[in-house]
């Protein structure tokens, strides 16, 4: 067997972590199913991590003793009842990843635990670090062992540093010390960190990366002025399945306290002289699920205003619009709705395939990523279709699936990207591949269309997906600004690696 017979198809990017937390309301010990609640709401942002997973829970007493369980997988396999029983508690975080500073094993699970001279801290981290080199240098100078590459591991040790204001009395200045962090490291991260008997949320200054709370409200009566709990998530997704409600997102630089009481803003720290927002633009394109909400918009409805700006700036004649399932299909239906082109499914999508260890032998690795799809026959032969996906990143997906569709009797098939062609790494927590590994970055859009077997393709262009995203967002110019380094070359930061 050739090594290359081992080879996985990869398609598209890999997703970023997911990061979550929960408080009950007092007294304690609470009737809320805490861990409960956290292993659903993990399993709400399973699209962010598939390698590992981890919950660390408090019961508020003791600040030595920290329930923890993490593994290898996913969420539904390493958690169970056994498990859940030692996580009782009646606040804690959780922690679902794909590992980008650290390889995907044991150790560099999250949360990541750590005991300190004011009691254990316990951190989950989304994100990368682009200046993690320096603060590395900086921790161990100080006398800090690491025990893993982590970057995330690097947070919470940092974290374990006195603020520069000097040496705490009274127990830790958390807020002082979360400032001094952000100091000295403003990208990227949404942070999650808890101690004894509250939690704080963090964005980087820059807001790269999301972060929002909710409300956990009374089953029997929905009355919005009463909480049992309050839940922080990377994403609102989830947040109606373990009935919570969206209260607002983290702002950008912002530290939020939240105890039993409640939530609080600590501080709002600013981001370096000159410099603008960078939340990541491909939340929206791809990694979010299309029911989360960020800057005050649902991501569905920006997918559509995608597929709908794409109709404008490259439209083609045909007789039915469709898309490569699932997250191409918001901007399919955007599509057909501003060309007038109807909107019918053409493909299958298996969705029990996801992330499988098995090795596939030279013949299935040929079929590629058809194999993860079936041709709808039926509104497919005799047609000219419009196949609208979110992204291309090594162009592995589409040729396949044309493939695919010509062999169900399709006439032709005009590819279109609600999205522009990805052509530098990202350096904030995704894996994109190499820059020659991207495909944008070795043929055009001719080029492209005649080795996927398309009739034509053509991308969303960097303004339209800008606009497309702005469209609705009710905010003052200034407070407005997103990442579109892997499309433009303009990074917020770069890394000192
Ligand atoms: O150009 P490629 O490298 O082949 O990758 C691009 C594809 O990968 C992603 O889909 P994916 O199948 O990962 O997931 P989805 O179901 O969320 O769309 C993306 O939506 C594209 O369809
Ligand atoms: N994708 C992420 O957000 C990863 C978080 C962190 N850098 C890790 O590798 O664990
Ligand atoms: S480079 Fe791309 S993927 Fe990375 S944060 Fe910026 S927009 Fe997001
Ligand atoms: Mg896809």
């Amino acid at each position: 067997m050739d090594c290359n017979d081992k080879k996985k198809v990869l398609t598209g990017l890999t997703h970023e972590c997911g990061v979550f937390g929960c408080m009950a309301r007092g007294p304690w010990p609470t009737q809320l199913d805490v861990p409960q609640v956290i292993c659903l709401g993990l399993i709400a942002l399973q699209h962010r991590g598939q390698e590992s997973a981890g919950i660390v829970t408090s019961e508020g007493k003791c600040s030595k003793k920290l329930n923890v369980k993490k593994g290898m997988g996913m969420i539904s396999n390493i958690f169970n009842d056994e498990s859940m029983q030692k996580l009782k508690g009646n606040l804690g975080i959780g922690h679902t990843r794909y590992s980008t500073s650290a390889a995907s094993e044991e150790i560099n699970c999250q949360p990541f635990v750590v005991h300190t001279g004011h009691g254990a801290l316990a951190v989950a981290h989304n994100g990368e670090l682009v200046n993690s080199e320096a603060l590395r240098r900086m921790v161990l100078s100080r006398g800090v062992g690491l025990s893993t590459h982590s970057d995330s591991e690097l947070i919470t040790q940092a974290l374990c540093l006195n603020p520069p204001e000097g040496e705490e009395e009274s127990g830790p200045d958390m807020p002082a010390r979360i400032r001094h962090l952000m100091q000295l490291a403003p990208l990227s991260y949404s942070l999650v960190i808890m101690m004894k008997d509250r939690m704080y949320g963090v964005r980087d200054p820059y807001g790269n990366r999301p972060l929002c709370l909710g409300k956990i409200v009374p089953v029997d009566h929905q009355n919005d002025n009463e909480a049992d709990g309050w839940v922080i998530s990377s994403e609102s997704c989830g947040f109606l399945s373990i009935g919570a409600r969206y209260v607002r997102e983290v702002l950008p630089g912002e530290i939020v306290e939240i105890t039993d009481k409640g939530c609080k803003t600590k501080d709002i720290v600013p981001r370096p002289e000159g410099k603008a927002l960078a939340f990541c633009i491909f939340e929206y394109v791809y990694f979010a699920r299309a029911d989360s909400m960020f800057e005050g918009q649902m991501v569905y409805s920006v997918r559509m205003q995608c597929g709908k700006m794409l109709a404008r700036e490259a439209y083609v004649d045909a007789d039915i619009v469709s898309s490569v399932p699932e997250s191409g299909t918001a901007a399919a239906h955007g599509f057909s709705k501003e060309s007038g082109i109807p909107f019918a499914e053409v493909l299958c999508k298996n969705r029990y395939i996801g992330r499988t260890f098995i090795q596939p032998s030279t013949r299935l690795r040929q079929l590629g990523v058809a194999k993860k799809f079936g041709a709808i026959e039926a509104n497919v032969a005799e047609k000219k279709i419009i196949l609208i996906d979110d992204s291309i990143v090594r162009g592995n997906t589409i040729g396949p699936i044309i493939k695919l569709l010509k062999d169900a009797g399709a006439k032709e098939v005009h590819v279109r990207i609600a999205s522009p062609a990805l052509r530098y790494p990202c350096y904030m927590g995704i894996n994109i591949p190499t820059t020659e590994e991207l495909i944008a970055n070795r043929l055009d859009n001719i080029k492209l269309a005649d080795h996927a077997g398309a009739d034509s393709l053509a991308y969303l262009s960097v303004e339209g997906l800008i606009k497309a995203v702005r469209w609705k967002i009710k905010k003052g110019k200034n407070d407005i600004g997103h990442c579109t380094a892997c499309l433009t070359g303009e990074y917020p930061e770069l890394p000192d690696w």
